[in-house]
């Protein structure tokens, strides 16, 4: 396997191709492994004007990454307009992310770092999945219950057990055996993602208070707490079922190593009100390693040199470092 990674493009109107040009830009002063990107040439060139370079093989990227960005090419995305997503970029977006995880699970490359997709775009060129993290469990050959999609900053991860769904569906999408996968996968994914052997995991509460008692709502006592106990019984070390408002500050976070949240705002508003700049989207159960940044397309700065590359970059190195966890626990 070679030492590098692949990054694909995203959205080629969204913010994707700005902040990977400008990661490559600070490989040397944040110390990031080679990488190569996927997409469409001609969207690079339109929001940045480092040099890049075309590539014919990923192989290629080794010996250009140190004076061009390396670009593996996919379909033509057209007339691209930053900021104007349109359903040729959604192609050129999709046939990215297909080439990047091939790339993956065949070993050619470390890990596979997604750059953002407007989900509904995707959707209406046949991408028949919530988000990427699904995509790439079916891809993998996993069944998407038994991934986490786990959102990392310095002082907090979280999962949402339930993801990309509308609010009112959520108390009827949780259950006792979703619950237990998703903490199965975050538990194992600790451990080889990160070297964290023993994770102590923290479970929040659906209801204000926790429930409290039942008296504020049943999915507590019907459903968190006996999932809590069949992953106690199985050795995880679990605390929970918490109250959501009184789990996220200092010294609470400072108990827990990742928390599982119910639903997607209850783990992400945290995460992003303290670490916007620099969390990162990793998926766990995977066989392959996949991060992405924290954020979408950011169609709003697209094409405005305004983008940060931060969480880029955090994604890239925490790529990176997952790869080299899995060496020392997998042997
Ligand atoms: N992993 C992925 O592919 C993700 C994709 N999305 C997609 O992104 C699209 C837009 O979603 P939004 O909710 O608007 O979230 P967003 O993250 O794209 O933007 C939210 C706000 O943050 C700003 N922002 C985001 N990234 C930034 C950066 N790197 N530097 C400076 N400012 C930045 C934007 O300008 C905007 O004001 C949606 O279609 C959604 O599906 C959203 C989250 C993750
Ligand atoms: N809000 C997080 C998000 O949208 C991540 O989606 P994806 O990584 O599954 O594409």
């Amino acid at each position: 396997m070679s030492g590098l990674l692949a990054i694909s493009s995203g959205d080629p109107a969204g913010i994707g191709p700005e902040i990977i040009g400008k990661s490559w830009q600070a490989r040397k002063a944040e110390g990031l492994q080679p990488f190569f990107a996927i997409g469409d040439p001609r969207a690079f060139a339109s929001v940045w004007d480092g040099p890049v370079t075309v590539i014919e093989t990923p192989l290629d990227a080794l010996s250009q990454f140190a004076t061009a960005l390396p670009i593996l090419p996919v379909i033509d995305s057209g007339n691209v307009t930053p900021g104007a997503p349109d359903l040729d970029g959604a192609r050129c977006a999709l046939q990215a992310l297909e080439m990047g995880v091939g790339l993956a699970r065949a070993g050619t490359v470390r890990a596979i770092v997604t750059g953002p997709i407007a989900k509904i775009q995707l959707q209406k060129v046949g991408f028949n999945f919530p988000g990427q993290t699904e995509f790439i469990a079916e891809a993998c050959g996993v069944d998407r219950q038994n991934v986490a999609m786990l959102l990392a900053g310095p002082g907090l991860r979280v999962v949402p057990i339930t993801v990309h769904i509308g609010i009112a569906q959520v108390p009827a999408a949780l259950s006792i055996e979703l619950i237990v996968n998703r903490a199965r996968a975050a538990a194992k994914g600790m451990a080889r993602n990160f070297g964290i052997e023993r994770p102590r995991l923290a479970i929040a509460g659906l209801n204000p208070h926790a429930g409290e008692q039942g008296s504020m709502g049943s999915e507590e006592t019907e459903i968190i707490i006996p999932a809590i106990e069949i992953l106690r019984a199985e050795g995880f070390d679990v605390a929970g079922p918490l109250p959501a408002d009184t789990m996220f500050h200092a010294a609470a976070r400072a108990r827990y190593d990742v928390a599982l949240c119910q639903y997607h705002d209850q783990a992400l508003i945290p995460v992003k009100a303290l670490h916007f700049d620099d969390a990162v989207n990793m998926t766990l159960g995977l066989p392959i390693v996949r991060t992405s940044p924290d954020h979408g397309t950011a169609f709003d700065i697209a094409g405005k040199n305004l983008a940060s590359p931060s969480s880029m970059i955090a994604a890239i190195q925490m790529a990176g470092a997952a790869w080299q966890h899995r060496q020392t626990h997998e042997g």
